[in-house]
């Protein structure tokens, strides 16, 4: 199969469990919640976004034809010369709409941990090391189950109370970036400080200007 990568590119986790976390992040082109297309946008059922998730034409992306040849990219950002797991984040757009079982096990093959970010529209993979899921408005959550559930807050279709009961080890809410940030951020707060099951996930990429 051919996967379409938006872009590709080592950093560190910003968000989540595994903030602060050297990765490979893989951006796949492509959701099935908007389209990416700003004249789309008041139409989505998933508004917020903050990706430019459309076409191939990012730093490192492309088409490729293979899960070996995709792999074989992923491990080239990785450095050689660092101790300690190798790590990719799949995300895009909507990875589970592209990443496959063999894609995993390629990425497996060559020593990594692969960990996916999805809206949890379709089920993931059995093979995955780390599924953070984040639930989209309306859009029906078919995978209940991972190891991270971050919700983006504050969103009055999909309430935190909708999900608390899910199967999960973590629950992060996420303040929605936009012009309300600060806004969304005091209400996140104040949430998880009345329900200490949620803790706080900060983008802290955006805070300090990695990507
Ligand atoms: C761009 S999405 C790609 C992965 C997948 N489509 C998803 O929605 O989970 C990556 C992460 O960014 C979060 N995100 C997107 N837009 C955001 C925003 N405006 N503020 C805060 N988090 C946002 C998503 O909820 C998700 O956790
Ligand atoms: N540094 C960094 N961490 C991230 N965690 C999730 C991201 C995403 O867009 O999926 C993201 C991202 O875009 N950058
Ligand atoms: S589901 Fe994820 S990639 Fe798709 S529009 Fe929403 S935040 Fe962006
Ligand atoms: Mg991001």
């Amino acid at each position: 199969m051919t996967y379409s990568v938006k872009e590709l590119y080592f950093t560190l986790q910003g968000e989540g469990a595994h903030t602060g976390r050297a990765a490979v992040f893989l951006r796949f082109a492509g959701c099935n919640l908007w389209t990416g297309l700003e004249k789309d946008r008041a139409s989505a059922v998933c508004k917020f976004c903050d990706t430019d998730f459309v076409g191939t034409d990012g730093p490192g992306g492309g088409k490729f034809k293979h899960a070996d040849v995709l792999a074989d990219a992923v491990a080239a950002n990785w450095p050689g010369d660092v101790s300690g797991k190798p790590y990719v984040v799949c995300t895009g757009g909507e990875p589970l709409l592209q990443l496959d079982q063999t894609l995993i096990e390629a990425f497996q093959e060559r020593g990594f941990e692969v960990g996916v970010e999805t809206n949890g529209t379709m089920e993931a993979p059995a093979n995955l090391d780390w599924i953070c899921v984040s639930p989209k408005s309306t859009a029906t959550l078919a995978q209940r189950s991972g190891n991270e559930l971050k919700l983006v807050y504050y969103q009055e279709d999909a309430p935190p109370e909708a999900f608390q009961d899910l199967a999960f080890d973590f629950f992060y809410l996420q303040p929605m970036d936009g012009p309300s940030r600060a806004d969304h951020t005091a209400a996140a707060v104040e949430y998880c400080k009345q329900h200490p099951q949620w803790r706080l996930s900060l983008q802290t990429h955006k805070l300090i200007g990695i990507p």
